[in-house]
């Protein structure tokens, strides 16, 4: 619910220089309006001045494509060209190219056209009066049917044979006409053709009804971005000789064009190089740097910069105001949506701490927060409201769920259905894990353990299924040398199956460790794990519980689905910041040691004798902020 809040408290959370968003000046430039990636800023501006290649990595949202945007506003617009393609007399299949200074092209092709125009009148007034003349001398000399077919066949020969001006119009194949600033392309996805210019087909040819080699060339993103930025977002997706090609652009600054079509006849056409000569930005996650083509990503790297783009920064008053300005940003972005006032921007603030999910920190993700400002304030638009409050913040966040949280949301209904999971009693070898989907929504993830004696000669096997990818797998090794250890049992003689329920995605990450190793521990002593307690955590091979990702939406998670306790890293205790209304649902249990987990989930007197076994492991500290975190794009448990 809504709280009010004290002046004071307004003023240490964002100052007191605004009642509503209206009144905060937004930056004209849109490299001013850049947030919390001061470094990026810096890069870019450098790279603007140096026309240098523009490497950015980091998560989605958090301002890659911006940053290309604005940096074509920082480049010279004095030095913006349009290109011409025209004829060649001598080779039809090579036309011409011409630079001319920006705007002129129209000038030159409607003059062009102007003058075809003129000839063409000229042309057809002449013929006129010829077709007349010979019709009426044929009609007085009394030959009046030869005249007419003697005017049809000079009519016909003219046609074929005269000189025609419209074909020899050139054609403005890169307009930068009335441009404010430098082009910014995305060519996010493209095809060769798209990206590299194209000949379209022409079915007839010959004969006189063809359409001239120049008029039929295409150019490409990389000649539209001729002096200004090519923004190419998750660039290993590119097929491989397109990013071929894009290198030899990016070296040669100019790049002839043909058909891309092999079938086509505009395969047989190709263009003297056409300039190119622009900044490319490209984009995309850890994946796209390893996945580029080798020798592109070496060129930006010897004749360019490359970023890493935060995904939050610290929650200061200073950092504060900048959320103030941006979301009066978005406000003057949308151009409908009313104002913020207070309180809604400091709803906006709060989910931008939740978001962050680390302690003392606001996400950085402002596209996914850009989209919440935006739902809010077209609800309050809806309602004719002048300004856009807290409620109308908070309806927004019930309404503005990423596909990852409506899909969780199902997961849920499907899993209750089947009672794939329980929230009451107790029952052996059976957990509630949890776990994140797309990085903003949790999931409970029943992961259930049964040991048999194994039928193998060669000892025992940990078999663990549900698409584990390479991190989770490695989990599954470090808990089987935590259990070796903690039930003092021979269990090389045991295979351990250990099945994760319902993973369609897959597994990543190593946060479901804790509960790999509760319910194998409980299948091998038999005793009964509490179904009313959820769990995330990993484990060293030690027996600490370590950190993981998501908490705040992984004990959302739990508290939706029923269940009333969850037992989480004590690191992670901070992290936590759960919306009001699940807090009294759900009790949370932060632990350091996999013996607290134990004497937590287990039931009944049995539970004592591992519990103390676990108690006495070493408690030596390690290197936390060594850990690796979870890799992104798939589900973390
Ligand atoms: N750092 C930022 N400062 C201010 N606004 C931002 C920032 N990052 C993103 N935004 C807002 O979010 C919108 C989307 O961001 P943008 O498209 O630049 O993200 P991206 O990193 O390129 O994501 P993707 O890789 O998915 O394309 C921007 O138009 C802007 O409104």
């Amino acid at each position: 619910m809504e709280d009010e809040m004290t002046a004071t408290e307004e003023t240490e959370l964002f100052g007191d220089d605004f009642n509503t968003t209206s009144s905060i000046d937004v930056p004209e430039l849109m490299i001013d309006q850049v947030i919390g990636q001061e470094h990026a800023v810096e890069v870019v501006k450098k790279a603007a001045s140096q026309r240098r290649h523009v490497m950015m990595i980091g998560t989605p949202g958090t301002g890659k494509s911006m940053l290309a945007k604005a940096m074509a506003e920082l480049l010279p617009k004095e030095e913006l060209e349009d290109i011409m393609t025209y004829p060649n007399l001598e080779d039809n299949n090579n036309p011409k190219i011409r630079e001319v200074p920006a705007g002129k092209g129209r000038e030159i092709v409607l003059a062009h056209k102007m003058e075809a125009r003129k000839k063409a009148q000229s042309r057809n007034m002449m013929m006129m009066f010829l077709v007349l003349g010979i019709v009426m001398y044929s009609f007085y000399v009394g030959q009046l049917l030869w005249g007419i077919i003697a005017a049809i066949m000079i009519l016909m020969l003219t046609r074929q044979f005269m000189p025609k001006e419209e074909l020899m119009i050139p054609k403005l194949v890169v307009s930068n006409y009335q441009k404010e600033k430098a082009p910014y392309i995305d060519a996010t996805g493209t095809h060769a053709g798209a990206l590299l210019g194209d000949v379209r087909h022409d079915p007839f040819q010959s004969g006189g009804l063809e359409t001239p080699a120049h008029d039929r060339v295409e150019s490409g993103d990389i000649h539209k971005s001729h002096k200004g930025v090519l923004f190419i977002d998750e660039i290993n997706t590119l097929r491989l000789e397109s990013q071929q090609s894009l290198l030899t652009a990016l070296q040669e600054k100019e790049y002839a064009i043909t058909g891309q079509s092999e079938r086509s006849s505009g395969a047989l056409v190709k263009t003297e190089p056409v300039p190119c000569d622009f900044i490319m930005v490209a984009a995309g996650n850890l994946d796209a740097v390893e996945k580029m083509h080798p020798a592109l990503r070496s060129r930006i790297k010897g004749y360019g910069y490359e970023v890493f783009m935060r995904d939050s920064m610290e929650d200061t008053l200073e950092n504060r105001k900048t959320l103030v300005r941006f979301v009066a940003q978005e406000v003057v972005r949308d151009g409908h949506i009313p104002p913020f006032d207070k309180g809604a921007v400091k709803e906006v603030i709060r989910e931008s701490r939740r978001r962050a999910g680390r302690k003392g920190h606001l996400t950085l993700k402002f596209r996914d927060l850009g989209g919440l400002v935006r739902v809010a304030g077209d609800i309050a638009h809806s309602e004719n409201a002048e300004i856009t409050t807290a409620t109308h913040v908070l309806a927004a966040k019930k309404i503005a769920r990423s596909i990852e949280q409506q899909l969780a949301d199902s997961y849920l209904e499907r899993r209750k259905d089947y009672q794939l999971f329980d929230k009451l009693g107790s029952s052996v070898g059976r957990v509630n894990g949890l776990a994140v989907m797309g990085g903003d929504s949790g999931i409970v993830l029943p992961i259930m353990a049964e040991v048999t004696p194994t039928q193998s000669s060669a000892g025992g096997h940990v078999i663990a299924t549900g698409m584990l990818k390479d991190i989770a797998k490695e989990a599954v090794q470090n808990v089987s040398a935590v259990i070796k250890k903690v039930t003092g049992e021979d269990i090389s003689n045991h295979d351990i199956h250990i099945q994760f329920i319902g993973t369609y995605e897959g597994v990543e990450g190593d946060s479901a460790s804790i509960s790999i190793a509760t319910a194998v521990i409980s299948a091998l002593e038999n005793i009964p794990i509490d179904q009313t307690v959820a769990m995330t955590g990993s484990l060293s091979v030690r027996g600490d519980v370590l950190p993981i990702g998501g908490a705040t939406y992984k004990i959302e998670a739990a508290a939706q689905a029923g269940i009333k306790k969850v037992i989480i890293p004590k690191s992670n205790e901070a992290d936590v910041l759960i919306e009001d209304y699940y807090k009294d649902k759900v009790e949370i249990i932060p632990v350091a040691t996999i013996a607290e987990v134990i004497e937590h989930s287990l039931v009944g007197e049995d539970k004592a004798g591992i519990v103390e076994k676990l108690k006495n492991m070493s408690n030596k500290k390690i290197d936390l902020a060594a850990r690796s975190k979870k890799v992104a794009g798939s589900d973390d448990v």
